[in-house]
């Protein structure tokens, strides 16, 4: 028997839990069954209360209490303790039937959708390493208002390319908010941001920050390198080779940029959370990515009602 279900990831304050609710609220419409984890320890107000949620396994604040560590460090420990006694997160998805999109509503730090190994080995276990085989399907938030500071937003797209890099599993990116930038941003412009090409850098109406320079700045900043070259001779700490300059970084954020236009790696659906059909366009596209509607067997009108597990559409 398959199982089915989309882990919503991104950056802390994207909408994660929002999405999950809303997500909720759309299946439920639509007389669909779902299963909400929660994988956020610190989360507290939910508008469904989850069916698992992990501060029954462990809490943060006694985590960072007892261990004497920081909200980062402590979000570590609670997904390795996690990992550690995962069969308190398998078991009862063992009994989650194929009618159901178990939804997974992920903690925003960063460093877990980075460099931190947990996240794949926590997904290989609920996808090929362990009993449950779920078809899943990763979605990551980015918020919309991004898209009105370039080098945020061409940064959460890396972010967003690490989460896809590392897990391996069907992925969706998600710009979230999208009500609050409908009036601020061009139609145009932000089309060019739902499918990002390299020239969205360098067509930035404020050429600011250190992405952007004019003729002068460059040629300037090709005269300071020599001195911070000098200043730092190789084989000292903090040789030059070590030391990034605006002109380093302009060349490293134009090679980003051509990165994902090359290889068309990174592209957005617009997820306002409080219109259904917004909402129900990208669950479609997690549909077809985990092929939830091809293994939905015909079934007899009252087969899907004889289970009260998760929310279903009783
Ligand atoms: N205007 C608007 N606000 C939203 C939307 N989605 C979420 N928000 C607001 O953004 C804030 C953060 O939303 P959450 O859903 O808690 O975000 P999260 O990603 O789960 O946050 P963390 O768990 O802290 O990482 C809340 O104040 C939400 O009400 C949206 O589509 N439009």
């Amino acid at each position: 028997m398959s199982k089915f279900g989309v882990l919503v990831m991104g950056p802390a304050g994207a909408g994660k839990t929002t999405f999950c609710s809303a997500l909720i609220q759309n299946l439920k419409n639509s007389r669909r069954s779902c299963y909400y984890v929660n994988l956020d320890p610190a989360a507290e107000d939910f508008v469904y209360e989850p069916d698992i949620d992990i501060k029954d396994l462990i809490s943060l604040e006694d985590v960072m209490e007892e261990m004497h560590l920081g909200p980062n460090g402590g979000l570590i420990y609670c997904f390795e303790f996690l990992l550690d006694n995962l069969d308190w997160l398998t078991s009862p998805l063992e009994t989650v039937t194929e009618e159901y999109l178990i939804i997974i509503d992920m903690p925003g730090q960063i460093e877990l959708y980075t460099h931190i190994p947990i996240l794949p080995t926590l997904v290989r276990h609920l996808t090929r390493l362990g009993s449950l085989n779920i078809s899943l399907c990763a979605a990551y938030l980015l918020e919309a208002t991004f898209v009105v500071d370039r080098p945020k937003f061409f940064a959460g797209t890396l972010s967003a390319m690490s989460a896809m890099l590392m897990l391996e599993v069907p992925h969706v990116n998600i710009l979230s908010k999208m009500d609050l930038v409908a009036g601020t941003v061009a139609r145009r412009d932000l089309k060019r941001f739902i499918d990002p090409d390299v020239g969205l850098l360098e067509d930035d109406p404020t050429r600011g920050g250190i992405m952007f320079r004019s003729q002068e700045e460059e040629e300037a900043e090709e005269q300071t390198e020599p001195a911070a070259a000098a200043a730092h001779p190789v084989g000292e700490a903090g040789t030059a080779e070590n030391v990034m300059t605006g002109k380093s970084f302009h060349r490293l954020n134009r090679a980003v940029a051509r990165l994902i236009d090359d290889y068309s790696m990174v592209s957005f659906l617009q997820l306002n959370a409080q219109d259904e059909d917004s909402v129900g366009n990208i669950l479609s596209y997690i549909d077809d990515a985990i092929q939830y509607h091809e293994a939905q067997e015909p079934k007899e009108p009252n087969d899907e009602l004889d289970t009260d597990i998760g929310y279903n559409d009783g």
